[in-house]
This record gives C-alpha cells, structure tokens and sequence, in this order.
C-alpha cells in the first residue's frame, strides 16, 4: 500500500504546547483523516463553531485549538485537520513522514469518506492499519465515519458497506450529513472525546492534565499584621527623641 501526496505539498501545523487558562482540564488530541473533498474541515469547523461552511481553500494541515465542554468536563482540544490529497496506494512513502508524525500525536481518530466517493471509503482500511500499526494499543479510538449523507443520489457507498468495515475493523461506525445535522457532527465529536478522556482516566496518565496554580492574591490581613509588626520594632529601635 502506499499513501501519497498528490500536490507534493503535505504540511502539518507545528503542534502547540498546551495551553493552560489556570484551570485544570484534560488536553485531548484528535486527528481527522480521509482521502479526497470527503467534508474533514466542513465537520471541524461544524462542531467548533455550528455552521456549515460551504467552501474550503484546500487544506494542507490546520490545526484547532478550543476549548470545549463535554459532560461536564472541561477539554483543551486540538484537533488536527490532515490533508485530503493523499491517495492509498500500493506502499507507503513521501506522506508518511509528516502523516506518521500526526499519527502518533494524536489519541483519537476520526476516519472520514464519503458515501459519494467510492474510493474514499476504499482508503480508510489502509489509514485504520496505518494507525493501528503506530499505536499498538487496541484501546486507541478510531470512529469511521461516513459524511455526505444528504447526496442520497449520488451515493457510491451503502450504508452496510460502512457497517461491515467498521465492524471489520472493530471500530465505531456513523452515518453522517455534516451540511444538515450538526447534531450528528457533535455527537461524534462528543463521543470520540469521551473514549480519549476515558482512556486517560484508566491509563491513569497525570501528565495529559494541565495543573497550573492560580497565582496567589496578597493575603491582605497577613501583610497589615507584618506591616504593624515591623512598624512598632522600628519605633522600639529607633532612639528616643527626649
Ligand atoms: N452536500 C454536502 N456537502 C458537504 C458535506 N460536507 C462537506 N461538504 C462539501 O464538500 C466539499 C469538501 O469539503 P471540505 O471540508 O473542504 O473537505 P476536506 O475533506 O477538508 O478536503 P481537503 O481540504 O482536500 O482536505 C465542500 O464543498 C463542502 O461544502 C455534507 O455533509 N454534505
């Protein structure tokens, strides 16, 4: 198999530090991947912001920093946008580099094709074991999703041919229209999120969480009384004026 990059151009977004608001909250890494104009950045910005944005420059690697709240729980997100000019094909090569970076970067996966695009949904097995292959552990969670479920009459792919893969592939599997239900798109998002935060709690890992105190406002009863006490032993020193 082999995945490549068609325009040569493969960039992703220096990933960040994380960003801390003097709160605690769980950093969450997600990456959304699939081959071709299959609605990746339309779902992302769909979820960030509610609206479906027709339009898109073609995308080279964006990454999105929020923070969201989910059942309570507050998330620092990031979510990494992968270029859809990559085509699957017979070895892997030139993409891999930047793509392998992605991919082990991230702790959650969305795999997205299109139900109007056969070959779409043909490149999410190799994407799935490309992503198992770098993250060993099973526990990883890939959901695949099916997006442009409003086109019924251009559709290539059947909605079984989505649940026979993902259950293939034990993975999660949805049917989605990211252009008239935003509240598919959340959902997936939402879940997605939680298995990773899930997988945080059971792993135990303290460093995924960012800590950072609040700095301590003066504690004003203290300073009056130190104030006063080296007030009256500068009054005790000092030399008697009579
Ligand atoms: N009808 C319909 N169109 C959609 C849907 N989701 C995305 N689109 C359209 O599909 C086209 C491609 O969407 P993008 O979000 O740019 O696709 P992408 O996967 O990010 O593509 P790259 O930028 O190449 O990575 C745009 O014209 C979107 O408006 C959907 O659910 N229904």
């Amino acid at each position: 198999m082999r995945l490549r990059n068609m325009s040569g151009n493969f960039l992703l977004a220096p990933i960040p530090e994380s960003s801390s608001d003097y709160v605690l909250h769980k950093d969450i890494k997600l990456a959304v991947m699939g081959s071709g104009n299959v609605g990746k950045s339309a779902m992302i910005v769909r979820f960030l912001t509610k609206r479906f944005i027709g339009d898109y420059e073609p995308n080279t690697g964006k990454l999105y920093s929020r923070i969201v709240h989910v059942e309570g729980d507050q998330l620092s997100l990031q979510i990494q946008d992968t270029p859809g000019c990559i085509q699957v094909q017979d070895d892997f090569v030139q993409v891999l580099d930047s793509l392998s970076r992605c991919v082990q970067w991230a702790e959650g996966f969305l795999l997205v094709y299109s139900i109007t695009d056969y070959s779409s949904y043909q490149s999410i097995r190799p994407l799935y074991q490309h992503i198992r292959r770098l993250h060993p552990n099973s526990k990883t969670p890939i959901i695949i999703v099916g997006n442009k479920g409003d086109l019924l009459h251009a559709r290539q792919v059947q909605t079984n041919d989505g649940i026979q893969l993902a259950n293939e592939l034990g993975s999660v599997f949805l049917e989605i229209s990211t252009s008239e239900n935003y509240e598919d798109v959340c959902d997936v998002f939402q879940h997605l999120c939680k298995e990773v935060s899930k997988l945080h709690s059971l792993s135990g890992e303290k460093r995924r969480s960012s800590l950072i105190p609040r700095p301590k406002s003066p504690n004003m009863q203290d300073l009056k009384r130190r104030f006063k006490q080296a007030l009256s032993s500068k009054v005790k020193s000092s030399p008697s004026m009579g």
